[in-house]
């Protein structure tokens, strides 16, 4: 039996905006080198819950556990140091314009800087990332230069150079070409089993929720209203699991 703790714990999370109860009782956990999706409709809290797990929203109620740590027993310098173990990529992929792709891939560094990392430089780390999303020869570019699917790589890439232990994708694939959406969801595939990272992914991509999934959550009226695998909830007949699929 696998003992070791999850690398995610929701317990019981209750959150509101005003009369909008957002999350009902809502529990799920996440074990360590698992790629886990939240799927639900456009509104349904999954932003809420992933601002949740990073301490950028508090719940009313209920309990988050992250990599080991009680999130609100932490204090801000306790926060920023899980942070730093957390990779993010954002819809937006949120480069800096007028940053090369060095620059860009540097920021996390100079912010989350280690001992080692100070004598090495930041080259050799740009450099691995680089190479990890295949675009190392884009180093000395801007983003205005590359294509949409390009610029994905990159960011996923920024998220990778502190070698997270866990990385939270919030719908990846908006905005792609389905050829390009498949290349990056395979990508996320391929970083998965680098890393050993764990992965929380917010989609409703359905070809990137079966090349990336290990697991499946649909969050419908606030609750984990399904928790199975992608194959599995294809096969099912329920209408609200059926609207995702047909
Ligand atoms: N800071 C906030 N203040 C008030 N209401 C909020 C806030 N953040 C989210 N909400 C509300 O919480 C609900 C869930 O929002 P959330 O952004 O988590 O949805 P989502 O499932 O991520 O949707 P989408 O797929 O469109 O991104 C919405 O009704 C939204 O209006």
């Amino acid at each position: 039996m696998d003992t070791e703790r999850p690398d995610i714990e929701v317990i019981n999370v209750n959150k509101s905006f005003g009369e909008n109860h957002v999350l009902k009782d809502f529990s799920m956990s996440v074990s360590k080198g698992e790629n886990l999706v939240i799927l639900g409709k456009s509104g349904s809290g999954k932003s809420v819950l992933i601002k949740c797990i990073i301490n950028l929203i508090q719940p009313d109620s209920g309990k988050i556990v992250v990599l080991g740590q009680d999130i609100s027993d932490l204090d801000q310098d306790e926060i920023d140091k899980l942070r730093s173990r957390i990779g993010f990529l954002f819809q937006s992929n949120a480069l800096y314009d007028s940053m090369t792709v060095r620059e860009n891939l540097e920021f996390p560094l100079r912010r989350h800087w280690t001992r080692e990392q100070r004598q090495k430089g930041a080259e050799p780390a740009v450099k691995e990332a680089l190479e990890d999303v295949g675009l190392a020869h884009t180093i000395d570019m801007m983003p205005a230069e590359l294509s949409g699917g390009m610029r994905k790589r990159i960011a996923l890439a920024r998220s990778l150079i502190l070698k997270p232990d866990l990385i939270l994708y919030d719908e990846p694939t908006t905005g792609l070409d389905p050829a390009t959406a498949r290349e990056i969801s395979e990508l996320m595939v391929s970083v998965q089993e680098k890393y050993k990272a764990t992965s929380v992914i917010i989609s409703h991509d359905m070809n990137c929720i079966r090349i990336t999934s290990n697991r499946v959550i649909m969050l419908i009226d606030g609750r984990c209203y399904a928790n199975d695998t992608f194959e599995n909830l294809k096969l099912s007949k329920d209408p609200k699991i059926r609207e995702f699929f047909d």
